[in-house]
Parts: structure tokens; sequence; C-alpha cells
């Protein structure tokens, strides 16, 4: 079993509501196992207008493929009515992968460890939530949330 983590946004309609069911859908996937998700926290929308987005992160392990825990992600994003108008358009629900493993993995539709993740506070808190004394490349959770105290979130309980 590989440990994995999934970053779940959500700026369109009762969000805390779609992370909570996203979050349950995605424990019943075949192949995942022991889901934890965090706390959810609010924030404005980074590099796009909208909507505040409700964040959180799930912590999983999976014996399934990275490729194939992406599907079955995308699968559950469509059907939350997910469209891809835009890029960054508001969205219903967003799964990203940003984890997996300490696997790096570098295609034109999946990039592992998430590019960005790293400088997003609404990643990197509820990441700190569950996993507290995790590294990335670019360094601890706490460092790289300090890094990013200009961005306003507000956790949510
Ligand atoms: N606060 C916040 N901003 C975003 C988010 C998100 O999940 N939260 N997702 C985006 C597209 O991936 C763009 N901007």
């Amino acid at each position: 079993m590989t440990p994995a983590y999934v970053g779940l946004g959500a700026n369109l309609g009762d969000a805390g509501a779609t992370l909570r069911r996203a979050a349950a859908d995605i424990a019943r996937i075949p192949g995942v196992d022991g889901l934890r998700l965090s706390p959810f926290y609010r924030s404005a929308p980074v590099d796009s207008g909208g909507p505040d987005y409700v964040n959180a992160v799930a912590a999983l392990r999976t014996a399934l493929p990275a490729r194939e825990l992406l599907r079955e992600l995308q699968r559950i994003e469509l059907q939350y009515g997910r469209t891809r108008p835009y890029r960054n358009a508001p969205r219903t629900l967003d799964l990203d992968l940003l984890l997996y493993g300490n696997e790096r993995i570098e295609e034109p539709d999946l990039v592992v460890p998430h590019p960005r993740m790293h400088e997003r506070a609404f990643v990197l808190a509820p990441l700190a939530d569950l996993e507290p004394g995790l590294r990335l490349a670019q360094g601890s959770l706490p460092e790289l949330l300090r890094q990013c105290a200009g961005q306003a979130i507000e956790r949510l309980d």
C-alpha cells in the first residue's frame, strides 16, 4: 500500500457538504484504505476570481498505481458536475493528487508532487494538520507555511 495525499477544493454550491461527500466517495474506491480527512479551510481564490473556496486534504493508503487513482478521482469530479470551461474556472469539486509515496511523476496530465502545493496555504495548512512532520522537497510544512503568510485562510469547524 502506498501512502497518498489528495487535495479537495470547491467554490460553488454547498462546498463543505460537497467535500464531505467526495471524501466518502474516495474512501470507497476499491484499493483505497484508511482515509483521514483534514479540517476544512476557507480562503479567497488564488490566481482566479469568484467565490471563496473551501479546501481540505485527505490522507489515504492505496494499492492502485498513481494513474489509476487519478482516473478514479476524475470520475468522482465528474459525478459532481465538474466541467473545465477554462483554466481555474470556479468548480463544484476539484480533486488533486498531491503526493503519491515518494514518487516523482512528470507526465502531461499528471505531475506529482503537485507543482504548486508548496506555495499554497490552503494545501499546506490542512496537510500539516494530518502530517505535521512531513517534509516537501522545498522545506518543512511550518517553513513553507511561513512563506505563505500573506495568504489569508480561515479554519472552519
Ligand atoms: N483558495 C483557493 N484558490 C484556488 C484553488 C483552491 O482550491 N483554493 N484552486 C484553484 C485551481 O486549482 C485556483 N485557486
